[in-house]
């Protein structure tokens, strides 16, 4: 049973291949096939295609935005088009599906209900999550996967982010990304992560960042930030997200960054000092100088010559009343050796 979902997956992927590597599109004019092969590539669409997710047995959500990777562009149906799923909307209607179930263990989905029962009973993953823990405490666990080893699990999870995420577009590639998944200590079902790339130029902490809809605003995308900075401060590096920000990245981010700010300025280590710098600050919190200074901005803490306002710091911490609890992750915790 499983396998039916696995076939699904693997004849889109090389649906999409086939464009890739040259399609069909016979009588098009260059400028619209190209524009064909990005959009399928990237499985760009304006509006969302598949209504809600089935995401294991109990949990049903909408999604957020449209992707056609996962669908045969003739037929708009999942994967290869034998399936005998759901019957699918006509081409004038939004939704080329109306529910598409996700395994929760592992991500690998289908448009049949009897198959992803079957799936879920059986899936490997809900014994026994993939990866190695690189934190672990009381409450929530970390394991790295990397790419290379797990590429079917990060291909489907790349797909599934695709429809919370409309500007990053990183789907079949992984071998070149380790995937940090979170977990409540003791589940098997992940409820976040983030992408990290290995190869990158600008040496970014960060490649794409998720927190399943059932699990956000519990400060998990907080926790994956603070991991991920704590990943290129032991590797010694100076980093960031890669950019763009989508509008959610750009408030997390912001909520995050301005808490270390205020945390090394006013409680930390630069508390005592008469005078700080941008590099000063960059180099104890790990962060880019863009990054202090677009935070500072925005928190309207930064004149002419990059003087920073401390008082108006303040004045902007007791207005938000985010005192204590700075930082989610603990030291104690992390299994960071290789
Ligand atoms: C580099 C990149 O990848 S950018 C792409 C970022 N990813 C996405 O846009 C995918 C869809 N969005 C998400 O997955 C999530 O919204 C994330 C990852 C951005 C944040 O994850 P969460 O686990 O919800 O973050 P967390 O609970 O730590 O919230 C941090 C803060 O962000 C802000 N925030 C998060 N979600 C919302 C929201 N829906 N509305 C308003 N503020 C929000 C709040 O200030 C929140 O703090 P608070 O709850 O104390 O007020």
């Amino acid at each position: 049973m499983a396998g039916s979902i696995d076939q699904s997956l693997i004849a889109s992927t090389q649906q999409l291949k086939g464009r890739k590597n040259g399609g069909k599109g016979k009588n098009k004019s260059s400028t619209n096939l190209k524009k064909d092969r990005k959009e399928m590539l990237y499985g760009i669409l304006n509006e969302r295609n598949i209504k809600q997710i089935q995401f294991g047995v109990s949990k049903r959500f909408p999604t957020w935005y449209g992707s056609a990777v996962y669908f045969d562009p003739e037929t708009k149906r999942l994967g290869c088009s034998e399936s005998k799923g759901q019957v699918h909307c006509g081409s004038n209607d939004q939704y080329w599906l109306d529910t598409l179930f996700v395994c929760e263990y592992c991500f690998k989905y289908t448009d049949d209900q009897t198959v992803f029962v079957a799936h879920s009973a059986a899936c490997l993953f809900q014994k026994r999550a993939p990866g190695k823990i690189k934190y672990k405490s009381p409450e929530y666990t970390i394991r790295r996967v990397k790419g290379s080893k797990y590429q079917l699990f990060c291909q489907c999870l790349c797909l599934f982010t695709k429809l919370y995420l409309d500007n990053k577009s990183m789907y079949f590639k992984v071998d070149h990304y380790e995937f940090y998944i979170v977990y409540e200590t003791g589940s098997t079902k992940p409820m976040g992560f983030f992408s990290k790339d290995l190869v990158s130029y600008q040496q970014n902490n960060l490649a794409c960042i998720l927190t399943l809809p059932p699990y956000q605003r519990r400060g998990l995308g907080s926790l994956l930030i603070e991991f991920s900075y704590k990943l290129s401060q032991l590797e010694g590096v100076i980093s960031g997200p890669e950019v763009p920000l989508s509008p959610f990245g750009l408030i997390g981010y912001l909520k995050y960054w301005s808490q270390i700010l205020y945390w090394h300025l006013i409680e930390g280590d630069l508390a005592h000092f008469d005078k700080v710098s941008l590099e000063d600050l960059s180099i104890v919190t790990g962060m880019r100088v863009s990054d202090i200074i677009l935070t500072l901005k925005h928190l309207n803490c930064i004149g002419e010559n990059n003087q920073i306002y401390l008082q108006a710091l303040n004045t902007w911490f007791k207005s938000h009343g985010a005192k204590g609890n700075w930082f989610k992750l603990q030291d104690e915790y992390l299994l960071i050796d290789d």
